[in-house]
């Protein structure tokens, strides 16, 4: 299995080109299974979550093809992927497809939308906390579904002629969930109206492309959102939003290591409340017409207070990069999880490099320490992994990152990007 081999202390300097959201894209292109037409989608990021769910896709009848990349004007230009689902062969998502990746659960709204009935394994993804459904079943019981688990499968069923608009109240926030009643109220019957919606931009981009695509939405971005349902789904054409989560981590890669980068095809408004907590760390952040510069030069790293919140709160899927970051701070960071109970599995690799971090229930305390050291290192989920590389660009020796994959789900030739800014940084097959 590959790994990831770096060696730190080296400032990063140059420009890196954000791709396509990877959180973005998994809905997009779920929503192809809505229309028996094309839809077409650029900048999709290269990423094995993107693969595995063609895979999906493809299993429900979906063609799924890929128009080739610009590689000679830019590497790092997102494929254009077109989804077309003339039919649907299979409304049944297995287990061995589904448990690889929760994103994929989601299917159960257009499938259930378009043919009536939908039976999905529950999902997988990373291991961050328990991730319950229940607001998906509750949700689509509001649009008149009939909801049974069958063997580890939810079974749902709409009523005779369709599922019917009806008036969803989230108990708490919840993106996925939101995208999902979203994609299935567009083929009801009548108004439905989402209330405690979910709020983060990847929303709105959803909301966007089904709008293009006939679908009657209005309120995405804000906490009520009304779809007045249609009959049916026509094709488009989308590209896919910057991936917000990818600019967080370089701005935080290169508060950590020092320099100068731009963030080519970033968007600042995607992110404001990180970038504020990464100018009171000690970068500098500047919305530029090519996307955002961060740069740290001669200023030590400040410690930071910070509680994870939905949009537009500091994301948790930023929150191990940020607590890799204070690691190094002069004096004592607070970090407080919010929306996952067991996001913390960076803790004990970030430890490992000499890290300072007391956990007590959803909060941690990071005492800064003068230097990290390298080490082996191995995460569990996505965003914990991409922490360690990030603690070791700016320690002393090698840190070797294992059980590369995770970050295969969500980075898009990392060590690439990394590199082309002078981080000694490589992949090691194995
Ligand atoms: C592919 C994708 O876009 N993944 C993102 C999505 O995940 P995902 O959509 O899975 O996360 P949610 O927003 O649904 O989860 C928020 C909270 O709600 C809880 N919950 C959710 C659904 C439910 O039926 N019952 C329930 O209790 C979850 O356990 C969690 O505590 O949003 C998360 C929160 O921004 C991000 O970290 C993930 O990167
Ligand atoms: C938690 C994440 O992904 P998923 O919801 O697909 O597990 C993530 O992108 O950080």
């Amino acid at each position: 299995m590959d790994r990831i081999r770096i060696v730190g202390g080296a400032p990063l300097n140059g420009r890196i080109s954000i791709s396509g959201a990877k959180n973005a894209a998994l809905p997009l292109m779920i929503a192809s299974l809505l229309t028996s037409e094309t839809l077409t989608l650029e900048n999709t990021p290269r990423l094995a979550d993107v693969a595995q769910l063609k895979r999906i896709l493809g299993h429900h009848g979906a063609e799924v093809t890929v128009e080739g990349r610009r590689a000679a004007q830019d590497p790092f230009l997102g494929d254009t992927v077109r989804l077309t689902a003339a039919e649907i062969v299979d409304t049944t998502a297995p287990y061995d497809l589904v448990s690889k990746m929760r994103a994929s659960f989601w299917v159960i709204g257009p499938l259930l939308a378009r043919m009536g009935e939908a039976r999905v394994s529950l999902p997988g993804g990373c291991a961050i906390g328990t991730r319950p459904v229940d607001f998906f079943l509750t949700g689509l019981a509001s649009l008149g579904a009939s909801i049974d688990i069958d063997s580890g499968y939810v079974v749902a069923k709409a009523p005779a002629g369709g599922l019917i608009g009806g008036r969803v109240v989230f108990p708490k926030v919840s993106v996925g969930a939101t995208h999902t009643v979203l994609m299935a109220a567009t083929l009801a019957r009548g108004e439905t109206v989402i209330e405690n919606a979910a709020r983060e931009p990847e929303i709105v981009d959803l909301a966007d492309c089904l709008i293009k695509m006939g679908a009657k939405i209005e309120g995405a971005g804000s906490s009520t959102i009304r779809i007045q349902g249609v009959n049916a789904l026509s094709a488009a054409r989308h590209s896919v939003l910057p991936d917000r989560i990818e600019t967080g981590t370089y701005a935080i890669a290169v508060a950590m290591a020092g320099g100068d980068v731009l963030l080519e095809g970033a968007r600042y408004d995607l992110l404001e409340s990180a970038f504020d907590v990464l100018v009171e760390a000690g970068a500098e952040v500047t919305a530029t017409n090519e996307g955002v510069r961060v740069t740290r030069n001669g200023h030590g790293i400040a410690p930071v207070t910070v509680t994870t919140a939905p949009y537009p709160g500091f994301p948790t899927d930023l929150q191990a990069q940020l607590m890799a970051l204070a690691c190094r701070g002069k004096g004592r960071s607070t970090i407080t999880e919010t929306i996952f109970e067991n996001r913390f599995m960076h803790v004990q690799e970030l430890a490992r490099l000499g890290a300072r971090i007391h956990l007590d229930g959803d909060t941690a305390t990071i005492d800064g320490v003068e230097k990290l050291t390298g080490a082996p290192v191995m995460a569990t989920d996505l965003r914990a992994s991409v922490s360690l590389v990030i603690a070791g660009l700016a320690a002393e020796g090698e840190t070797m990152v294992n059980r590369v994959y995770h970050l295969d789900r969500g980075f898009e030739r990392l060590e690439d990007k990394l590199s082309a800014c002078g981080a000694t940084i490589e992949r090691v097959a194995g």
